[in-house]
């Protein structure tokens, strides 16, 4: 079978971005919906809860055009290794621009966070994370890797994606559903993450970049043969990968950008 490349959907603004990603996440939603009668989906931290945030809270145009929160199951596909109410928690981050701006009646049927009991032991809180999973997906004997609805994710300027570095140790972890790095580049160090194989079977996988900051990461991901962690994600993924993004992110990128319809 010819291996498939990822789709390249490029806006002028956040604005219309904004706009197309919430059709896309709605679609993915009923899809999961119709598939087990959930969503479950992992979010990143960083720049994409605020885009997110503009593409759910807008208003509903229509029956076809609606979020129904209650039906999502919300995980993270990385999280920092410190308190829901530090500064540096993703959990945090969503919470601020999104879960705290939903009514009372729509608020999502679970959010996964971490068990802060065990920040001072990362493998600890990457097994519990993991055992998380477990409880929502299936048993590890039963399935080999979990499968989410879909993925949002994020992509740092230099490449990396949930808390998967490039040339880390950890792209080469094959077995564990979600890992502990105790040396992030990018800090806080000490982090969880979800791996590259559960992250690469995912139903969906979404990515958001955005900014004239994205620009020279982004013709590595796209115009080389980078081994960059987003390069792996797109590679492994193909069509299932979409990334939204806004002129300026993909400014000199020679890939093909593909029309949203
Ligand atoms: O550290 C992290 O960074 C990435 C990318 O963040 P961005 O601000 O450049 O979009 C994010 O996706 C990840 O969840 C976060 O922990």
């Amino acid at each position: 079978m010819p291996k498939t490349q990822p789709n390249l959907y490029a806006f002028p603004g956040v604005d219309a971005l904004a706009q197309a990603l919430r059709a896309y996440v709605i679609q993915s939603q009923n899809a999961g919906i119709e598939r087990h009668g959930a969503f479950k989906v992992a979010v990143s931290g960083g720049s994409l809860p605020k885009t997110l945030a503009a593409a759910l809270l807008a208003p509903s145009s229509g029956p076809a055009d609606v979020v129904d929160f209650s039906k999502w199951e919300i995980f993270f596909a990385d999280e920092r290794a410190v308190a829901l109410d530090h500064e540096d928690s993703n959990y945090r981050l969503l919470k601020a621009e999104l879960l705290d701006k939903l009514p009372a009646d729509q608020q999502p049927s679970a959010v996964h966070t971490i068990n802060t009991e065990h920040l001072d032991d990362i493998q600890e809180l990457a097994d519990q994370y993991e055992q998380t999973l477990v409880g929502s997906f299936a048993s590890r004997d039963s399935v080999r890797l979990p499968i989410f609805d879909l993925l949002l994710l994020g992509c740092g300027p230099d490449g990396h994606t949930c808390s998967l570095f490039p040339n880390h140790e950890l792209l080469r972890e094959a077995d564990a559903w979600v890992a502990p790095i105790e040396d992030s580049p990018k800090p806080p160090p000490k982090r969880i993450t979800l791996t590259l194989p559960v992250v690469t079977h995912a139903v969906r996988v979404a990515f958001v970049a955005t900014g004239a900051g994205k620009a020279s990461i982004m013709k590595e991901i796209f115009d080389t043969s980078s081994g960059l962690p987003c390069t792996l994600v797109n590679e492994a993924a193909g069509d299932r990968c979409s990334w939204f993004v806004d002129e300026p992110a993909i400014e000199g990128v020679g890939f093909p950008r593909r029309a949203f319809l």
